[in-house]
């Protein structure tokens, strides 16, 4: 009952995940559900206020790699919310679908099976690799139920390819989803278009149907109305809170889950309920006979919280001193990340100002913010950058020199033999064959991102960023101690297939500042290229790479929904294997990285867990 410490579902991070699984499994009166979230309620509402949120300690998590063997033995820095809702409550606000056939390859399948029979073992992806259920279809339903999407102005849609018909939208779902609809410097955005399809890329006026090639505008979860962030703190969060059945509590870190001292009768484990640290105190709650813990901490965070309690790789939780309850290798390991680099651009005097003035012109940032209060309108209103193309590797590397690369990976991906991830870089490595799933990003911003550059207030500037939506290589995160406050080990392993990723990431930015740079319209309104030159060398621009990577922010695959001989620490039903009631419901879960940003999909994720649990 409520009011007592004893509760039906426990679920651990009010983040993305745990606040819709929160919402949804209290909408039954008669089960009881508390949610423990270490950061506060944070008010950072104001779109493009988003980044500011990072290296600020109070709402950020702070995590940071161990040294990076292959990226200049740099240590890169991992921001993530810590507030409620997550780090939802401090992102980009993106919001879009990856590839239908990275969820579980059904578009065409029959069709191109026949065609490709030789060369196509099997299209990929979640479902195919063990999880029945957790596909496209699911995926693409629960987002559509969680958006409530607003088409952008008739003007936009035309002059800056903001389009995507409402058939690929949910429009009754709590999340306000619609396009920025800041623009400048007006000229960029067509131009840089029409380059685009010059250079063979198609604009995607469909993108959130299923099909991600292509240039084309995200959509943000922005509320349409009164342009701020759309987030669960402000939807749908305030009237579930009233159910006598939820509680929220903030300020509340998690340290460690009770595991019962005997295995129930199928000899697995059950957790008692959990430890947690409010004010300096530390506090249990309970959790019912038939109840749940379920892990929404996120991915740096959810294996360490399992590793704390005792499950998982026994030599690593003896290395720390911690007695193993359940020997799960899986743990904290095939951890994956997008990583990016950039190369920023002057472009010609006259276009008008750019939202970077606001970081370096504090009488424009005054005038615009003053028009963000009184109007709903101006940069603030909106995400400054959301021209985003999906490309796959065919698109910017010749036949030969993709050959060569693919020859050096085949020839790394031997590491895999025999290990528990065969399977998944198998298939992984089927999408490279299939030009219709992208492996690149663009994004396209209109500022200056090159750290050597002092910006100059009167000038404009532009950046493309090259974004690697699917590395081969794997990581993990583990704990450093038993010190539950102590931030883990994280290691990404960043370009770890080094010779293929570095080389992969350097066509990128030769695509970059040789084709698009150098193609009309955009080149006409492009006067220099900041690093690197134009034409540089191989070997300049693998070492380009490998000082300026950074993450992309879209850590999964810690705690994988697979099967346990491949790594797996989830089942299906989300439940960790070896264990009764402990369950991982966010974006550790995802087995396989997509290639997309990961915040509507994990959404969608969390819906169909509170189906599942
Ligand atoms: C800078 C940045 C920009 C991004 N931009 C976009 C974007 O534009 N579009 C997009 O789709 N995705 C974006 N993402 C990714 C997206 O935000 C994540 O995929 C998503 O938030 C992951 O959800 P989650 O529930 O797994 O984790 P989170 O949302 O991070 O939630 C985890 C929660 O658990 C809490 N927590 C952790 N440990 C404990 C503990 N021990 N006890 C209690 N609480 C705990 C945390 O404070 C947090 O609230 C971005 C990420 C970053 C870092």
């Amino acid at each position: 009952a409520i009011g007592s410490t004893t509760f039906d579902h426990i679920i651990v991070g009010g983040g993305a995940a745990g606040l819709v699984l929160a919402e949804k499994l209290s909408r039954n009166s008669s089960v009881s559900v508390i949610v423990l979230e270490a950061g506060f309620t944070t008010d950072d509402v104001v779109p493009a206020l988003f980044s500011t949120f990072i290296g600020n300690p109070t709402i950020d998590w702070e995590f940071v790699t161990v040294p990076q063997p292959h990226v200049s033995n740099n240590v890169i820095s991992l921001p993530r919310g810590k507030a409620l809702g997550g780090t939802a409550a401090v992102n980009g606000m993106y919001f879009v679908r990856a590839a239908s056939k990275e969820y579980d390859g059904s578009l065409n399948y029959t069709f191109r099976k026949k065609l490709h029979r030789l060369t196509f073992a099997q299209f990929p992806a979640w479902e195919k690799l063990g999880n029945p259920g957790w596909n496209w279809k699911t995926v693409d339903a629960n987002i559509k139920a969680m958006e409530h999407f607003t088409p952008a102005s008739p003007s936009d849609a035309a002059n800056f390819h903001a389009t995507d018909s409402l058939q690929n939208h949910g429009t009754n779902g709590p999340i306000s989803v619609t396009y920025s609809n800041y623009w400048e410097p007006a000229p960029l955005i067509p131009a840089y278009f029409n380059t685009s399809n010059a250079l063979g890329i198609p604009t995607n006026t469909h993108a959130s149907g299923g099909s991600t090639f292509g240039v084309w505008q995200s959509p943000c979860a922005i509320d349409a109305k009164n342009r701020s962030r759309s987030y669960a703190v402000n939807t749908f969060l305030p009237a579930a809170e009233k159910r006598p059945n939820l509680v929220v509590m903030t300020g509340a870190q998690v340290t460690k889950i009770n595991l019962l001292p005997e295995a129930v009768s199928s000899g697995n484990i059950r957790a008692g309920g959990v430890q947690y640290i409010i004010n300096n105190a530390t506090q249990n709650v309970n959790v019912t006979a038939t109840g749940n813990i379920i892990l929404t901490a996120g991915t740096y965070q959810t294996p360490k919280l399992l590793e704390l309690s005792g499950i998982g790789n026994s030599t690593i939780l003896k290395k720390n001193g911690i007695t193993p309850r359940v020997d799960l290798p899986g743990v904290g390991e095939n951890l994956q990340d997008h990583y990016a680099t950039s190369v920023s651009f002057q472009l010609k005097d006259g276009l008008g100002p750019e939202v970077g003035q606001l970081t370096v012109n504090s009488t424009f940032f005054a005038e615009q913010f003053q028009l963000y209060l009184t109007k709903r309108e101006g940069p603030f209103a909106s995400v400054p950058a959301t021209t985003l193309t999906m490309i796959p590797f065919q698109t910017f590397i010749n036949a030969t020199r993709l050959a060569s690369l693919k020859a050096s990976l085949d020839n790394s991906l031997k590491a895999f033999k025999g290990s528990p991830f065969e399977k998944q870089i198998a298939i992984q490595r089927n999408f490279l064959e299939d030009p219709s799933v992208p492996q690149i990003e663009l994004v396209m911003l209109p500022l200056n991102q090159d750290p050597s550059v002092t910006v100059d207030p009167s000038k404009t500037y532009m950046t493309i960023a090259a974004v690697y939506l699917r590395p081969f290589a794997r990581g993990n995160v583990h704990i450093a101690s038993t010190d539950p406050l102590q931030n883990p080990f994280i290691d990404p392993n960043y370009l770890g297939i080094t010779e293929f990723e570095t080389g992969i990431m350097a066509e990128a930015v030769r695509f970059i500042t040789d084709k698009i740079a150098t193609t009309k319209p955009l080149s006409d309104l492009i006067v220099k290229t900041f690093n690197p030159a134009p034409g540089s060398s191989d070997a300049a621009l693998q070492k380009f790479v490998q000082s300026t990577l950074q993450s992309s922010w879209h850590p999964c695959g810690s705690a994988s929904m697979l099967p346990k001989a491949q790594g797996g620490v989830v089942d299906p039903n989300l439940k960790v294997y070896g264990t009764d009631n402990i369950r991982v419901a966010d974006a550790s879960m995802i087995p396989l990285e997509i290639g997309t940003h990961t915040m509507s999909t994990v959404y969608a994720n969390a819906l169909h867990a509170a189906d599942v649990i």
